[in-house]
């Protein structure tokens, strides 16, 4: 007995004696963005602090090794780093802090506050990359989330833990939509991803929806436009694990991702940079791959915990529909909003297209009459808008089409259920009686 004990004293004394691996190296090769050094452990997304001439100090993130070497991405472009400067190895680069002194503050893609306050310490470690569930465990999404916002509640009911697009060119309307949805919303929580913005709109968004009835559930992540493309990452994925943190305990959130373009640019900045090869439109294959791998984090949760409805706003530039990254997200969305141009410049606001926007989950989440109602919506909108050019040249005689007539009678009702100023909340018992009364459905 007594042999054995020393023999593990023994061991353990070697143990201690033993080098500890080293977690710091030395620049080797750096071309401005990208950086190599000598190989220590660290996986892929590790934080490093690289040393630089004027002593400041930059970031990186490790995105790789090769041929034992590790690389990294740095936050810094630029930053003025010499051969044989010193990386070393930082904590917390997996994982973040959680816990509700989150609620009610605007932060950055390293959790540092944006606002005044100090930094909100929470007592929850999470992964940033978040955590697996198995799919089958999931619950369905069977209820209506409440985002205030007439048009969508009533003719494109969204689902607690549903996901769904915003499609849209610039100044249509997309940021005013958000803002409403996120001080009008019912949901528990609100996270917004704020990636990639102008730096101005960041400021004057967070001024408007910090200042609403639901700013004491709402956390904020920034990060604007001239930020390294990989703080910009880091941003969304601290967004949707903030999400997860509070799905985790039984919250509904409401999650919106502003945009999922801007973070499909800096995977595409970051993919080229370590040379990928670009593919449609310059994306590389890992934007593809990025795009599931976020999107499908969001989501009902399973027994026992709340759920994330997500919303992302994604860029249709010059109105282009078919762009990668539209194409590849509408293909993993349980819906889609399409704002119009047309409808924008007609002063209809949300400029919602109802024709081309869907809601995949609507029909199992709403009662008979209300889906009959907003179908009839549908088509008296659509028939409306495809004759609209018609009309404006005169050509249009009533008594031809009694649905088209119908459309052109009811348009001045339809067009007062879609506009809502931005300060007026609809909750959705009213948007379901308006849709109900405008399309001759029993209200009950
Ligand atoms: N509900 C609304 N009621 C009245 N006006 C609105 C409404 N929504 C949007 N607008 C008008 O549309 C303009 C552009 O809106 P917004 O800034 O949200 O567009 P955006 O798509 O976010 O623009 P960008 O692409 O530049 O970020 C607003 O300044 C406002 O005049």
């Amino acid at each position: 007995m007594s042999a054995l004990l020393s023999q593990l004293t023994a061991g353990l004394d070697d143990l201690a004696k033993a080098p500890t691996p080293a977690m710091s190296g030395k620049v080797l090769r750096y071309d401005g963005l990208i950086l190599e050094c000598t190989g220590f452990p660290a996986s892929p997304g590790a934080i490093c602090h690289v040393e630089t001439e004027d002593g400041e100090g930059v970031h990186g993130e490790v995105v790789g090794f090769r041929d034992g070497r590790n690389m990294l991405f740095l936050d810094t472009p630029g930053a003025r780093i010499v051969c044989g400067a010193k990386v070393t190895r930082k904590d917390g680069g997996h994982n973040a802090m959680m816990g509700e002194a989150l609620l009610g503050r605007v932060i950055d893609a390293e959790g540092q506050p944006l606002d005044d306050g100090s930094v909100p310490v929470g007592d929850v470690k999470w992964p940033l990359a978040g955590k697996v569930q198995n799919p089958l465990a999931r619950q369905p999404v069977d209820s209506v989330l409440d985002v205030g916002v007439r048009i969508i509640n009533s003719a494109l009911t969204v689902g607690r833990g549903q996901r769904v697009g915003i499609i849209a060119g610039s100044g249509v309307g997309k940021s005013v939509l958000i803002e409403m949805m996120t001080k009008n919303t019912n949901a528990d929580i609100v996270v917004v991803g704020l990636i990639g913005e102008r730096a101005r709109e960041v400021g004057a968004f967070v001024g408007h929806i910090m200042n609403g009835e639901n700013a004491h559930k709402t956390c904020v992540v920034a990060v604007p436009a001239d930020r390294s493309p990989l703080l910009r990452l880091r941003a969304a994925n601290r967004a949707t694990a903030i999400a997860e943190y509070f799905r985790s305990k039984g919250k509904d959130v409401l999650l919106i991702m502003d945009s999922l373009t801007r973070c499909a640019h800096a995977r595409r900045e970051i993919g080229l940079a370590l040379g990928e090869q670009p593919t449609a439109k310059g994306y590389t294959p890992s934007v593809v791959s990025m795009i599931p791998t976020l999107i499908e984090r969001a989501g009902p949760g399973l027994k026992g915990e709340g759920s994330i409805t997500a919303f992302y706003t994604i860029l249709a530039d010059g109105d282009d529909t078919n762009d990668p990254v539209v194409d590849t997200a509408r293909a993993i969305l349980d819906g889609h909003l399409v704002l119009s141009r047309k409808q924008a410049q007609m002063g209809i606001y949300p400029a919602i297209d109802i024709p081309q926007s869907v809601s995949r989950v609507m029909n199992d989440i709403v009662d008979k009459d209300h889906q009959r109602a907003a179908l009839k919506l549908r088509r008296m909108v659509s028939m409306y808008m495809d004759n609209r050019d018609m009309m404006l040249m005169g050509a249009y005689t009533p008594g031809q089409d009694p649905e088209l007539d119908e459309a052109v009678n009811n348009w001045p009702r339809i067009k007062n259920l879609i506009q809502q100023p931005v300060d007026e909340k609809s909750p959705f018992p009213e948007s379901r009686k308006a849709v109900l009364a405008l399309s001759g459905g029993s209200i009950g």
